[in-house]
Order: C-alpha cells, then structure tokens, then sequence
C-alpha cells in the first residue's frame, strides 16, 4: 500500500513552496517522501522532482502545436495524462515501493477540481494501486482579510470537496504574512450569526437570502475548517503532516507492529 497527497488549491496559493517545505521537513526527519510534478507549466522546483509531468507532455510544445493559450494548453496537458494513468502513470509508479509516500504537486487551474473528470480519474488510478489519497487545499491566507473572499474561497473548497470526494484537509497558507491573528479565529472557527451578518453588511440587500444559507452551509455542516500553516515554523509544519498522515492512515500499520510486540509478555 501506499500513501499520496494531492496538493491543490488556486494558482499562487502556495502549493509547490509547500510541497518544498515538506520535502525539507522530512528530509530532516530522515522519512522518505516524494514529490511528483503534474504541472506541466511548471519551470523552476525548489525539491527534487521525483516524477514529472513534462517527461510524458510538454506545454510549450502543445501550445506551438496546437496554438492553445496557456490554460487551454494546460487542459489539453491533463487530458493527456488522463489517456496515459494506465501506460505513463502505471510504468511511473512501478518505481516506487510498497510503502512509498507521494506527494502530487498539481497545477491551479480551478476547473481542475471544479468539473473536468482529470484529477478524478487520477485518484480513481491511484487507489485501484493500492494508495491511500487525501486532498489537502490550500488556501492563500489574503482571503481571510474579508469576509466575502472567505465566503469565495469556501466555496471553492467546497467544489473541490464533493468534487474529487476524498479526505480532504483545508490549509490556510502564507499565514507569515497575516499581521492581525485576532481576525483569524474568527474565521478558523465560523459562526453563522456573524458570518451573516458580515456579509449583509458587504453586499446589497437582495442577497440577504443567499447570504443566509451560504452562512448556514458554512456553519452547520462545519465541513470548511482551516488549518493555519506558517512556513517558517517547524511546529507548524509537523502539526499539519500529522493531521494529514492521520487522514491517510499512515504510521498505524507502524503502531500495529509496535503494539504487537509486547515487552512484558512471557515467552
Ligand atoms: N510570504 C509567503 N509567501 C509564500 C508562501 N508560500 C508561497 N509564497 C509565495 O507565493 C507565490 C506562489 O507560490 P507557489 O508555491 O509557486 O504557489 P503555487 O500554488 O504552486 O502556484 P501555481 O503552481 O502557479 O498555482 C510565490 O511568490 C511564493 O514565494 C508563504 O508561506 N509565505
Ligand atoms: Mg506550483
């Protein structure tokens, strides 16, 4: 069996700084852990780039090609590995061990994990190979300055949550450039009654409704919790691989071995 995370979130959310981040934090701790890129308009990695998209597709090419932008580009790019989980992929994955713990890097296009059936397809591979996946989302901490872009930025999550239907871990990143933490509480923890009555004072008062259930959506099914991650903090960074490991399952096959062996019994 083994492990994955798939890092998503918007562009610039700071995925790849933190894939890079882990990679450091791991290296440190002598545990093995893999980075994979799977975005293809990726130039420059601050880690070791254990698999890479660009080997299978190269987004210059398509787009000279095919004359696509660059988000067209991108899209053609991800269908293309969406043909190739059973060849490219596999072949790739081959090169791993059992227990192996990999960390996918994906691009930010948001239809990604809004309605293109790529990344689905991509987990469905993973998991018939035997991998325990979890989402982690990562959230730029700029959207936790008002309440709208909260609201904008759940949603996204959300979208994502019922999209891709995995364990799913919220990340609030670049929490280093947060200057008032006392705002932050009120957003790691929602309430209905002030998210509410926030918005109503942002927005016209025909979107008292909608206003009323995206807050309840929120709030009741508590589904939207973010974990803050601050980058330069070592504390923080192992508190957020333990909630994800937890997700995963992973380090309780290693807590089964350790319990079995029990110092005390006689034999
Ligand atoms: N202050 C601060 N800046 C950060 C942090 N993480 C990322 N950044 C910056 O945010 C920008 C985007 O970071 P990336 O890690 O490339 O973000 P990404 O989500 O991989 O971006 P795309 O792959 O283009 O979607 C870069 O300029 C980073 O230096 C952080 O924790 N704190
Ligand atoms: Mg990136």
């Amino acid at each position: 069996m083994g492990y994955a995370q798939l890092v998503i979130g918007p562009a610039g959310s700071g995925k790849s700084t933190y894939c890079s981040s882990l990679y450091q934090h791991c290296e440190a701790l002598r545990r093995r852990i893999h980075i994979v890129n799977l975005d293809p308009a990726a130039e420059h990695f601050d880690y070791p780039v254990s698999t890479d998209i660009r080997e299978l597709i190269s987004l210059d090419d398509v787009m000279e090609e095919l004359g696509l932008g660059p988000n067209g580009g991108l899209m053609y790019c991800m269908e293309h590995l969406e043909d190739n989980l059973d060849d490219w992929l596999a072949e790739e994955l081959e090169n791993y061990l059992d227990d192996d713990y990999l960390v996918f890097d994906c691009p930010g296009q948001i239809e990604l994990f809004t309605h293109v059936p790529v990344l689905r397809n991509f987990i469905e591979h993973l998991k018939r190979k035997s991998f325990n996946v979890c989402a982690v989302y990562l959230l730029d901490s700029q959207f936790i300055t008002d309440v709208t872009k909260y609201i904008s930025g759940c949603m996204s999550s959300l979208s994502a949550m019922v999209q891709l239907e995995l364990p799913h871990v919220n990340i609030l990143s670049k929490m280093d450039l947060v200057k008032n933490k006392k705002d932050l509480d009120y957003y790691l923890e929602p309430e209905a009654r002030v998210l509410l009555s926030e918005l109503n004072q942002h927005m016209a008062p025909q979107y008292g409704k909608l206003n009323k259930a995206l807050a309840e959506l929120v709030d009741e099914f508590s589904m939207v919790n973010f974990v803050p991650l601050d980058l330069r903090k070592e504390k923080s960074i192992q508190y957020v691989l333990s909630m994800i490991d937890n997700c995963i399952q992973y380090g309780e096959d290693a807590d089964v071995k350790i319990r079995d062996f029990d110092p005390d019994a006689d034999d």
